[in-house]
């Protein structure tokens, strides 16, 4: 059997290897050529997976490493009986400590704010349970909810007068609540002052020409933005207003990536009718020195985000956006393939429930948020 895989999956070798003759390729070139001959896919979100890269081949199975499936051409594969599938929530506890960790830079305490969550599903509904354990007041947009599954469900307009309006849906641009520009001029006109507004979903799904002239019109707004509408390239002015940009890492903590593998090999054995030959508590690393310290007697908030940045200290990934910014405007550094080389080295991120607190937790409500954050402590 033949894998062709994107360069940059984890640990394909280590799990497919057993099973299949294996090929990488960079993902965002990959061509009809190059998979001819294959018979499983394995890629991320940045190659298209459509009639024009397959028509022809022998690719029985795709599987994407990642949550996000916009990038396949569902109609087409389900009609040439290919069979493909995603990693359900591989990363969705990085996504929820990105947002954290911006609202820790912008020194913004969650716990005394409102806070609108757009699409709730694996990472919005993830962020949603972890605010409500801290007595956050939440208010939740995602049509294709009933009250049953969430009871702080509103209106989009409603939940856009929160304090913070953070993005978790996919990208669709077809069915009864298409998600792209879902946010346009009209919407984010409607973020009260000295709102925060956060993307880590899809680029599109928020119209980036429209944000930038709202923010060219306001300075009362903050905006954080991981990803972009027309990716791997992106508005430098845009990056220029916002107070936090990344490069589409919101969701790359290491352990996401590999429950992204791991899911997909567990897809390709069940389609394959193999047996699992690896798991991936075999191949997680521990974490070295994994004993965090921070003053737990002062002040809740300054405790949280101590820690917080100690594990994972975004402004690195705002800095390395802004520095390749910079590089285009005065060396012509193509934008394109600056973004897509910060992602490929993007460094070794772990997520919180790997680290324990040194010292014992006494305050409720500091425990209380560092349990939702997945953070290990004594009481
Ligand atoms: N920035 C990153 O690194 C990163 C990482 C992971 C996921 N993502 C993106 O986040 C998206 C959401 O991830 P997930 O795991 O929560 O997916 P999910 O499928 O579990 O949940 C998505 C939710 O959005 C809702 N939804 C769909 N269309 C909507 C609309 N028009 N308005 C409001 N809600 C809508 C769905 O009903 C669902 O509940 C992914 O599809 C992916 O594109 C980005
Ligand atoms: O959809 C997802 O899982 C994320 O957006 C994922 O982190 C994208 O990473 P990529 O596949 O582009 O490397």
């Amino acid at each position: 059997m033949k894998i062709i895989a994107d360069e940059n999956i984890p640990l394909v070798e280590e799990f497919f290897a057993p099973h299949a003759e294996i090929v990488r390729l960079p993902g965002r070139n990959m061509t009809a050529e190059q998979v001819r001959d294959a018979d499983a896919l394995l890629v991320r979100s940045v190659t298209k997976v459509n009639e024009a890269l397959l028509a022809g081949s022998q690719v029985k199975f795709v599987g994407t490493c990642t949550i996000g499936m916009d990038h396949l051409q569902q109609d087409y594969l389900t009609k040439q009986n290919i069979a493909f599938t995603n990693a359900p929530g591989c990363n969705a506890n990085s996504v929820v400590e990105y947002v954290y960790a911006a609202l820790c830079y912008m020194n913004i305490d969650w716990r005394q704010r409102t806070v609108g969550i757009i699409g709730c599903g694996n990472v919005g509904g993830a962020l949603y349970r972890a605010l409500k354990a801290q007595g956050v007041e939440c208010r939740c947009y995602d049509p294709f909810l009933t009250a049953a599954d969430n009871p702080d469900l509103a209106e989009l307009d409603d939940v856009l007068q929160a304090d913070i309006v953070s993005m978790h849906t996919p990208l669709t641009t077809s069915g009864p609540h298409p998600s792209r520009h879902l946010l346009s001029k009209e919407q984010l006109q409607l973020l009260p002052p000295g709102a925060v507004l956060l993307n880590a979903g899809r680029g599109p799904v928020v119209d980036n020409q429209a944000l930038l002239q709202v923010l060219r019109a306001r300075d009362d707004l903050q905006v954080v933005l991981d990803v972009w509408e027309t990716e791997p390239n992106f508005s430098t002015d845009l990056l220029e207003r916002v107070t936090l940009g990344s490069p589409h890492i919101a969701g790359y903590s290491f352990d996401g990536k590999l429950a992204g593998t791991s899911m997909i090999y567990q897809a390709f054995c069940r389609h394959f009718g193999l047996s699992e030959q690896i798991s991936l508590a075999q191949v997680t690393p521990k974490v070295a020195n994994n004993t965090l310290s921070a003053e737990l007697e002062g002040d809740d908030w300054t405790a949280i985000c101590d820690l917080v940045a100690q594990v994972y200290d975004i402004e690195d990934d705002d800095r390395a956006m802004r520095k390749l910014a910079r590089q285009h405007l005065d060396h012509g550094v193509d934008l394109g393939a600056g973004f897509d080389l910060l992602r490929k080295h993007y460094a070794i991120r772990r997520e919180f429930h790997n680290y324990q607190v040194a010292g014992k937790v006494k305050k409720e409500p500091l425990a209380k948020s560092l349990a939702a954050l997945g953070f290990h402590f004594n009481k």
